[in-house]
């Protein structure tokens, strides 16, 4: 496919239509008036968007939201109705010319270089540097912070239940419905697959996207049937003979043989539950998988089905497994393995005992953590609200500041050093050392030349005189790369399943200790020798000198 077809395709994959320039605060639009107004149509600006802390109390974070900003600059223009609506809305002393300059507006004269989507990126390193004219540059600040801010929490929050729940778990993304409305549920579902989710239960991000949807049933369709009697039809015919089987008959007699097997009576399990299983074993016979915890795991839903696996075995297909979604976790699925191996060894079935077990049911990384610890038999995680509300962190404290204008580099002073802005035109670099892994991340003026593979490099601490250190890197590695130049995608970012890999190819760069869930190790990020002095001399010029009295 030529790039141009690549781009149509994408225009048409759009993530939905409330990404569009109004979708902004007020202020940069009055901004944008205030700007052009004194004169400031023909400066030329560098924004850096960045974050200041790790969410989580981690000390990484992945970065998202690439694809959709640039899907966004792509489509930058003020429609008719916007231009009506703003008329309205501001005061009616604005000049109609403005609205005129707006009309024409697009991102063709800026610039965008950015790390890529899906590496781990760390606190002020800037992950898009945007330049171009000022009040285009300046507009697109809230929506470019509203697409990653959210895209980076979710997929580091996603990535960090992949790390906790190791990589032989699989992990569906249920929380749409417990999810900061649609568009967050569509987000959380897109960047939960990038993060390492292996699947959701969200049917429209599925078609969007083009991630696996997957899903088992609720407790509703189980009480919906209360009596056998609910049954109206129970034949199926047989997967390789067609001829019919008795699903109902075959389910009642594997009851039995199977109370006996597993010492549960067959009198205990509900009898509206097995009619549950068998419809749904009618509707979907290959690869049953039900949901055993309506009434009681041990005493009626894991017989129950087991009955319906057995008789469907019988007719020629084979059951999926099983869902639990309360009681306790680690117990009900070391239960269920053991009955499963129990029948796979009395019937001689050996996939029986590799049935797979899902569980769910407010699940966090601490709830992975502590079922690890314990010992659990669970193939599957389905996790929504914890996931997908980031209810450990909810914001990603990402900024947009402006770092130099018409070639004069700026600096914002705070009393708190952290939130001092590193001006000036940067180029950051990640340095490894000799064991592979990353070491340290440098920030350097742009005017400066790149650091080389076996040359001493000094490494500064941002803001604290004393902090430094010398490094010989054994990898340099560029972090930017121009995405966006003269109104078109420059660089085309990588299909979600390339940056799904990316995320983890990336993370296996940092050291362990880097990753871990308790009192991680800070990664190191640092300016080069010229870029500190840069820092501090424009600082004390900004800085104005008090008078004590
Ligand atoms: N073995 C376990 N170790 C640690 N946490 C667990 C374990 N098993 C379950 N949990 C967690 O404990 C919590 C149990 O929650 P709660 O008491 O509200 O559910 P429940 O009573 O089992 O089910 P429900 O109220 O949905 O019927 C859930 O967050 C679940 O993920
Ligand atoms: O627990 P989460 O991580 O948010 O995962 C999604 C939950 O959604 C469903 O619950 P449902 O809406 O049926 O409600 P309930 O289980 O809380 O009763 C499902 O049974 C999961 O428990
Ligand atoms: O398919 C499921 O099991 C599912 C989907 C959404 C929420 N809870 C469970
Ligand atoms: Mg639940």
């Amino acid at each position: 496919m030529s790039s141009e077809e690549l781009n149509i395709k994408r225009k048409m994959a759009r993530q939905n239509g409330i990404v569009q320039p109004l979708l902004t605060d007020l202020y940069q639009i009055t901004m944008a008036y205030a700007y052009w107004k004194s004169g400031k149509v023909n400066d030329v600006a560098v924004f850096d968007l960045f974050f200041r802390t790790n969410p989580f109390q981690g000390e990484f974070t992945i970065f998202a939201g690439l694809e959709e900003c640039l899907k966004f600059l792509e489509n930058f223009h003020y429609s008719d109705s916007d231009i009506q609506y703003l008329q309205q809305t501001l005061p009616e002393n604005i000049e109609p010319e403005f609205f005129a300059y707006l009309k024409d507006l697009t991102c063709k004269d800026i610039r965008v270089s950015a790390i890529e989507e899906g590496s781990v990126v760390f606190p002020r390193v800037p992950l898009l540097r945007v330049e171009g004219p000022l009040i285009v540059a300046q507009l697109l600040e809230t929506t470019l912070l509203t697409l990653v801010n959210f895209a980076s929490l979710m997929a580091t929050n996603a990535a960090r239940y992949r790390m906790v729940a190791g990589k032989n778990v699989s992990l569906l993304e249920f929380g749409l419905r417990r999810a900061q409305g649609p568009d967050g549920g569509l987000s959380a579902s897109k960047y939960a697959y990038i993060g390492g989710f292996d699947g959701t239960s969200n049917v429209l991000a599925g078609k969007m996207f083009n991630i696996p949807v997957r899903g088992t049933h609720a407790h509703s369709f189980v009480t919906s049937f209360s009596t056998l009697d609910d049954l109206h039809s129970v034949i199926i015919r047989h997967a390789e003979t067609q001829n019919p089987c008795n699903l109902l008959e075959l389910s009642i007699e594997w009851r039995k043989r199977v109370s006996a097997v597993i010492d549960i009576s067959p009198e205990e399990a509900s009898d509206g539950e097995l009619a549950a299983l068998i419809s749904y074993a009618l509707a979907f016979p290959s690869g049953f998988l039900a949901l055993v915890d309506t009434y009681d795991v041990k005493r009626s839903g894991l017989l129950n089905f087991c009955a319906v696996a057995l008789a469907l075995n019988d007719c020629g297909y084979r059951a999926g497994g099983i869902r639990i979604d309360s009681g306790d976790l680690a117990y009900l699925s070391v239960l269920a393995r053991e009955t499963f191996e129990s029948i796979a060894e009395a019937f001689k079935l050996p996939w029986f005992s590799k049935l797979t077990i899902v569980a769910s049911n407010d699940i966090n990384e601490e709830t992975i953590l502590s079922l690890n610890e314990q010992g659990h038999k669970i193939d599957t995680f389905g996790i929504g609200t914890h996931l997908v509300t980031c209810q450990r962190q909810p914001a990603l404290g990402c900024v947009y500041k402006l770092t130099e204008i018409n070639g004069q580099p700026r600096i914002k002073l705070s009393q708190d050093v952290g939130k001092v802005t590193i001006p000036g035109h940067k180029e950051a670099y990640r340095l490894f050392g000799a064991d592979g892994h990353a070491l340290i991340d440098l920030l350097q003026r742009s005017s400066e030349p790149a650091p080389e593979v076996g040359q001493k490099v000094l490494c500064r601490h941002p803001f604290q005189e004393s902090k430094r250190a010398y490094v010989i890197p054994s990898k340099v590695e560029h972090l930017y790369k121009v995405y966006w130049k003269d109104g078109i995608i420059h660089t085309m970012p990588k299909p979600l399943h390339e940056v799904r890999q990316r995320v983890q190819s990336s993370l296996r760069t940092l050291r362990q200790d880097i990753k871990r869930n308790l009192n991680p190790t800070p990664y190191k990020v640092a300016v080069s020798d010229d870029l500190y002095n840069f820092i501090h001399d424009l600082w004390l010029q900004n800085a104005p000198i008090g008078e004590l009295s």
